[in-house]
């Protein structure tokens, strides 16, 4: 569905709004109203009577053509035709509606426009009039300006081209995810330019290519060349960069903003990190750039059919750009939009920061899981079998590409068995475990499944130290049903932790940040929805520490003494099985109202006179030892 436009004629007395927006709407075929008509009685009788409406006459009129905008644009675009001359009139015609609005500004000199008044037959208006009309004027700065010295039909033209021409949506970097999402608006009805680099004798006409390939893409508007590219964008202009985080996304900003405009908005969705999301914006904001930081998760296919979406930054600007994002957003079960506005500043991509990290652990406990399933004599279509059978407790998108994996073939092996066992990484879970130690949260589980990853790159260590330590794995002997409940045990950690870090940084940034609507937002189309995704929503919405919750507690307690199981017998037996066994750790840390601290404490005091609280004096106040 495209969305709907209103096209407002502005401009002083006398500068032809009413025969202009009369033609337009001929040649558009879309409905045309005079703001004149819907002026109440008591303005017409005081206008009759030769006395200036004043700016509270005025403020009713212009909220009833506000509302007539906001009825028709429910079915179709319109033409509204209104002086608007101040930008405060224009900010109640455009109210609720700013991103549906089109200004178009009838401009000529005083002189062109009192000599065309006085030439109208019955028609006289003072040049003081006028004056008044110029001195009120306070000139748009995002409005098509036409110059009435043109003929009508001219302008009428340069108008329809102005508006039939330009996309309302860019996207930069046509890779994995920018193909994805231009398809996604596409289908969508929006009309979108697309941008990708050109590098000659290798990499030519990816865009227009592209463009050539599928059919949903026939309005669109394909370019190698940036200039162009944000020349064909409706102003304020919307680009959304989908090129790799870091540095390229530094040099393509770079790229774009001599060709941008005061107000234009860029929104990165890169999984960009969340600090440079807020430096990006503050310097954009220096230039009258606006900048957006949107965390997108789904991948290649959640792109294309519907991913989860994390804006973060100004929530006007954001305004500005919602009903696109809601519009390619995956839905919930109640159809609502997968995609809410997070918070201010690099929120949206903290947020996606740590989904990738909360991603990180369940694919790490699922692989775990097959180590586990391995080692007790399953070969990978019987694990697959086995993880289809967790379907009704625990499906979640990564179970079932896991299975899916599992169960595909090359020649008469599994193709698992072939694909080289070093996890790579693109930088997500390293920053979450930067930000987890740094705002003092203990998401344990998510740095495990960082360092099991970087731990598989020592490949060629590992082969050595394979022969030269002698551990090797046994079989294992271990109830099924014990598995699936250690791996559910340590997920609800997982997500506890990942939840928590989210809560943390809300309070240390001052973020205002919905929990329970996070949780939301990645029912569907994030790689880490899953049924107990939809169970937290409910949860979220009365406590941010999920492990305080009845159901969770009970949960847990029914599941430990599975994982306790599970873990030992991994040990034992020589397999790893790093986020099993910490998850278990973690909650008998969390748990224990007399930790080992005391000792860690006495070291500090020992070594370096950093002092401790005694558990027998309640004032608080830090002691000191000479422990000599
Ligand atoms: N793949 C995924 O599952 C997901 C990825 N993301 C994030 O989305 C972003 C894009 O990812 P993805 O589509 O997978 O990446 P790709 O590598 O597939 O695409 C990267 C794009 O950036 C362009 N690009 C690279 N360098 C430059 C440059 N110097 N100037 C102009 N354009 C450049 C590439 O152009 P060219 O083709 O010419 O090299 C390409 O169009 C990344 O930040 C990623 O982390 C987010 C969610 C999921
Ligand atoms: O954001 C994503 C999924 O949500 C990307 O696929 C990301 O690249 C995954 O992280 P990594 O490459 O570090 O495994």
């Amino acid at each position: 569905m495209n969305l709907n436009n209103v096209i407002f004629i502005m401009g002083v007395s006398g500068c032809g709004k009413s025969t202009i927006a009369q033609l337009l709407s001929k040649k558009l075929d879309i409905p045309f109203f005079d703001g004149d008509d819907f002026h109440p009685q008591s303005n017409i009788d005081k206008m009759s009577s030769g006395v200036p409406l004043n700016d509270d006459d005025r403020h009713g009129w212009l909220v009833t053509l506000n509302e007539l905008a906001k009825r028709q644009l429910e079915d179709s675009n319109c033409i509204i035709v209104c002086s608007a001359l101040k930008k405060s009139y224009r900010e109640i015609l455009n109210r609720g509606i700013q991103n549906q609005v089109k200004w178009i500004h009838l401009a000529g000199s005083f002189d062109q426009i009192l000599g065309r008044l006085n030439k109208r037959e019955n028609h006289f208006m003072s040049s003081n009039l006028l004056q008044s009309q110029f001195d009120t004027l306070e000139a748009p700065e995002n409005a098509f300006v036409v110059n009435i010295g043109l003929n009508p039909e001219d302008i009428v033209e340069k108008i329809a081209n102005k508006i039939k021409m330009k996309s309302e949506f860019g996207l930069f970097g046509l890779g994995v995810m920018g193909k994805s999402l231009s398809r996604n608006l596409a289908q969508k009805g929006f009309k979108i330019s697309v941008f990708n680099r050109e590098e000659k004798g290798t990499e030519e006409d990816v865009a227009i290519n592209f463009k050539k390939a599928y059919k949903e893409l026939e309005t669109t508007q394909a370019y190698s060349d940036i200039e162009a590219f944000v020349n064909s964008l409706q102003t304020p202009r919307r680009i959304m960069l989908m090129v790799n985080a870091g540095k390229i996304t530094d040099l393509v900003i770079k790229d774009l903003i001599p060709f941008l405009s005061d107000g234009d908005i860029l929104i990165d969705g890169g999984n960009s990190n969340y600090l440079k999301t807020k430096d990006r914006y503050d310097y954009l904001k220096s230039k009258q750039i606006n900048f957006i930081g949107v965390g997108v998760s789904g991948g290649e296919q959640g792109a294309l059919i519907g991913p989860s979406i994390m804006p973060g930054g100004n929530k006007e600007t954001y305004n500005l750009i919602k009903p696109y994002l809601e519009s390619i957003a995956a839905k919930d079960a109640n159809n609502l939009p997968c995609c809410t506005y997070i918070g201010e500043e690099g929120s949206g991509h903290f947020v996606k920061m740590v989904h990738n990290g909360i991603e990180y652990v369940e694919m790490q406990l699922l692989a775990e899981v097959y180590t586990i399933l391995k080692a007790m004599g399953n070969n990978p279509d019987e694990i697959a079998n086995i993880l289809e059978s967790w379907k009704a407790e625990a499906d979640s998108y990564l179970l079932g590409i896991t299975i899916d994996i599992l169960r595909k073939k090359d020649g008469d092996d599994w193709l698992v068995n072939k694909i080289v066992d070093k996890a790579g990484n693109k930088g997500t879970g390293n920053w979450t475990t930067i930000a987890t130690a740094q705002l003092g949260a203990p998401s344990t589980l998510i740095a495990s499944a960082l360092f099991a990853r970087y731990t598989s790159f020592y490949k060629e260590e590992r082969l050595w130290a394979s022969k030269n330590f002698n551990i090797n794995p046994s079989s294992l002997h271990l109830d099924l049903q014990d598995v699936l409940n250690a791996y559910q045990f340590a997920r609800i950690i997982n997500h506890y932790q990942g939840i928590k870090l989210i809560s943390e940084a809300g309070r240390t940034y001052n973020w205002e940040l919905n929990l329970s609507e996070i949780a939301r937002i990645w029912t569907n189309g994030c790689i880490i929805k899953s049924d107990f995704m939809v169970e937290l929503i409910p949860i979220l919405k009365t406590d941010d520490n999920i492990l305080k919750h009845a159901t969770i507690i009970n949960k847990l307690k029914a599941l430990k003494p599975s994982i306790n199981k599970v873990v030992s017998q991994c040990i034992l037996n020589e397999l790893t099985a790093s986020c099993l066994s910490e998850s278990v750790n973690f909650l008998n840390a969390y748990t224990i109202s007399n930790s080992s601290a005391n000792i860690i404490q006495a070291q500090r005091d020992y070594f370096g006179a950093h002092t401790y609280q005694r558990i027998d004096d309640d004032t608080g106040k830090f002691h000191h030892t000479n422990w000599n």
